[in-house]
C-alpha cells in the first residue's frame, strides 16, 4: 500500500516514477515564510526541513520550484527531502551579491519564445540557449507572431541555419489553437514545460491558448471519470492539454549567467578561433586571423560572432566570481553540478 500518495493525480502534475511509498507533493512556489506544495489536488503550505535553513548550506541543495519532495504526516507538514532531480534550470541571481539559484527543477522542455515583430533578437535567443545548455532540459525555440509578419519562414529558416540543428525551431501564432498544435510532441503526458521570453513576447497568450484546450480535455475526462473533477489547479503549475504541465515561475523572466555554462552552442567558433595564426590572438586585426577571415568570406555571420564574444566574456567574468566565492567559502569547484546533480546519490523514494 502507499502512503499518502495519490498516483493518478502525482502524474497530473509530472510525476513519471513508480507509485512512490512515501508521501510525495511538487514544489510550486517558495516564500521567505516557507513553501507551497501540490500534492496533484490541491496546494498546501509546507516548511522546509531545518537542515534546508542551514546558512553554509549550497543554495543548490534546498528545494527549488519543480522539485518532487517528501513530505512528513504533520499539517502543515514539513519536507523531508529532495527526490533526485531530472534536470535543474540555474542562474545567477539578480543583484550584486554572487549567488547560483535555482529557478526550476524537473523541466523536460524550455520554449524559448521570440516575436517575429520588431521584438525579433537571435543574440537573445543564444544567451537563453546557453542557460538552458547543460541543465537537462530541451530548448524549444518558438517564433511566435507568425501571422503578423511576412518573411516568418525566411526567419525561420534563417535561425535554423545558426542553431545547433538538435534545437527545434518553430514559427507559431500564439493566439490560434491550430497552430499551437505543432507543440503537441513537447507537451505529453509527464512532460513539464516551462516558457521563457522577454516581455510582449507572448508568454502569457500562449499559456491561455494550451490552457482553452485543456478545458476541452478536461470536459472529456470528466465524463468518464468523475474522480478527475476535483483536480485543483494552481496559477504556478497549470495542466496543459495532453497530460503535461506547466511551471509559471516568475524566476524564469530575468536569466544572468551563473558562469557553469558550456559555450557549445559555439563551438565552431571556438574551433575556428584555434586555427588563427598567434595563439593569443585577439581576432582584431591580426594577420593570420581565422575568425576575422571566416567573417570576410561570409562563413561566420559578424553578429553572432560578436554575441559570441559578449557572452563568452560575461560568462567569464561571472566564472571569476563564482570560483572566489567557493574559495571565500572553503568549498572547492563541484566538477558536473551542471548535468543536473544526477550523480549525487539522494534516496530514491
Ligand atoms: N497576432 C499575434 N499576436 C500575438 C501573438 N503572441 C502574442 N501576441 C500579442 O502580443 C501581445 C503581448 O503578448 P503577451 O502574451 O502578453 O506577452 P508576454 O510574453 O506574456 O508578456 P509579459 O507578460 O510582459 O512578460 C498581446 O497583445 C498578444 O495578444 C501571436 O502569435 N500573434
Ligand atoms: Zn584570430
Amino acid at each position: 500500500m502507499s502512503s499518502g500518495s495519490d498516483i493518478e493525480a502525482l502524474r497530473r502534475i509530472g510525476w513519471r516514477d513508480a507509485d512512490p511509498a512515501a508521501r510525495v507533493a511538487r514544489v510550486v512556489a517558495q516564500h521567505r515564510a516557507g513553501y507551497e506544495v501540490h500534492d496533484g489536488h490541491a496546494v498546501i503550505p509546507a516548511q522546509p526541513d531545518g537542515r534546508f535553513l542551514k546558512r553554509r548550506i549550497d543554495p543548490a541543495e534546498r528545494p527549488a520550484v519543480g522539485d518532487f519532495v517528501v513530505l512528513d504526516d504533520a499539517e502543515p507538514p514539513t519536507i523531508e527531502r529532495i527526490l533526485p532531480r531530472r534536470s535543474t534550470l540555474t542562474r545567477a541571481a539578480a543583484g550584486e551579491r554572487y549567488a547560483r539559484q535555482i529557478i526550476a527543477a524537473n523541466i523536460d522542455y524550455v520554449l524559448v519564445l521570440t516575436g517575429l515583430d520588431g521584438d525579433f533578437n537571435p543574440r537573445r535567443i543564444e544567451r537563453y540557449l546557453l542557460l538552458i545548455e547543460g541543465s537537462g532540459a530541451q530548448p524549444v525555440v518558438l517564433l511566435t507572431k507568425a501571422d503578423r509578419t511576412e518573411d516568418a519562414e525566411a526567419k525561420c529558416a534563417a535561425l535554423r541555419e545558426r542553431l545547433p540543428e538538435s534545437t527545434p525551431v518553430h514559427a507559431i501564432n500564439a493566439r490560434d489553437p491550430a497552430s499551437v498544435e505543432h507543440l503537441a510532441g513537447y507537451l505529453k503526458p509527464g512532460d513539464t514545460v516551462v516558457l521563457v521570453g522577454s516581455s510582449g513576447a507572448g508568454k502569457s497568450t500562449l499559456t491561455n491558448t494550451l490552457m482553452g484546450e485543456t478545458r476541452m480535455a478536461t470536459g472529456a475526462v470528466r465524463a468518464s471519470d468523475s474522480r478527475g473533477r476535483h483536480t485543483t489547479t494552481h496559477r504556478a503549475l497549470l495542466p496543459l492539454a495532453g497530460g503535461a504541465c506547466l511551471i509559471d515561475t516568475p524566476g524564469m523572466r530575468e536569466l544572468k549567467l551563473t558562469g557553469e555554462e558550456s559555450l557549445d552552442l559555439f563551438a565552431d567558433i571556438e574551433e575556428l578561433a584555434l586555427r588563427c595564426r598567434f595563439a593569443d590572438c585577439a581576432h582584431e586585426s591580426e594577420p593570420g586571423c581565422a575568425v576575422q577571415a571566416a567573417i570576410a568570406a561570409g562563413e561566420l555571420d559578424a553578429e553572432r560572432w560578436r554575441n559570441y564574444v559578449k557572452l563568452k566574456g560575461e560568462r567569464e567574468e561571472q566564472a571569476a566570481t563564482l570560483e572566489a566565492r567557493l574559495k571565500q567559502q572553503g568549498r572547492a569547484k563541484t566538477p558536473g553540478r551542471r548535468s543536473g546533480q544526477r550523480g549525487r546519490g539522494r534516496d530514491e523514494v
